[in-house]
């Protein structure tokens, strides 16, 4: 890990690669049909996880990107999502990847988008999350690791678009 003042160590890359091997076994497992599940990846954050986990996968699939913001560069949610992007879910398995679930309100609000495209199945698979923020509830089909409520960075997800690019999850002091 970088030598940054403030971060503190909390998933390493390696707990990160055995998680997701797990995770990509049951999800093949359960979609273990000739139709290719549909991915659908919640930009930015979920980059680097959408990566590796359809890279474990052993099941045909398709991906997709949708962006949500609601954070910005603040470490609590604005209350607004912003949707970006345009996608075709009707009559497809859909399997939505996000980095984290905090207090739910971005991936209520991408199900209820998509919901209207009537898709076969809506099904989410989170790398994190937090149970103990949810002011909006959902229950993840796939969870990596449940953390506590705490502002986390890495593998993906950002503080004000720093720590992206770590291979492996911090926790960043307040
Ligand atoms: O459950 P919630 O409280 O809604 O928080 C979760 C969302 O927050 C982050 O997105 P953010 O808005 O920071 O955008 P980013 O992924 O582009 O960093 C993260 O990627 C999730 O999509
Ligand atoms: N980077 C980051 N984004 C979030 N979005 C919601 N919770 C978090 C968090 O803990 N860290």
């Amino acid at each position: 890990m970088k030598d940054s003042p403030g971060l503190t160590p909390l998933i390493t890359t390696t707990q990160i690669r055995k998680r997701i091997a797990v995770l990509a076994g049951q999800i093949s497992h359960d979609f273990d049909s000739r139709e290719p599940l549909m991915i659908v990846s919640i930009l930015k954050g979920s980059f680097m996880f959408t990566a590796d986990l359809v890279r474990a996968l052993s099941i045909p699939c398709t991906i997709d990107f949708l962006q949500a913001s609601s954070y910005g560069t603040r470490r609590s949610s604005s209350g607004t999502v912003a949707i970006t992007g345009s996608i075709t879910v009707k009559g497809r398995h859909v399997l939505l990847v996000e980095d984290i679930i905090d207090t739910g309100l971005t991936i209520n609000r991408i199900v209820d988008h998509l919901r209207l495209q009537q898709p076969s199945s809506i099904r989410i698979c989170t790398l994190l999350d937090k149970p103990a923020a949810r002011r909006f509830p959902c229950t993840p089909d796939y969870t990596g690791f449940r953390i506590d409520n705490i502002f986390v960075a890495g593998y993906g997800l950002d503080d004000r678009e720093r720590y992206r690019e770590l291979p492996c999850i911090v926790a960043v002091e307040r």
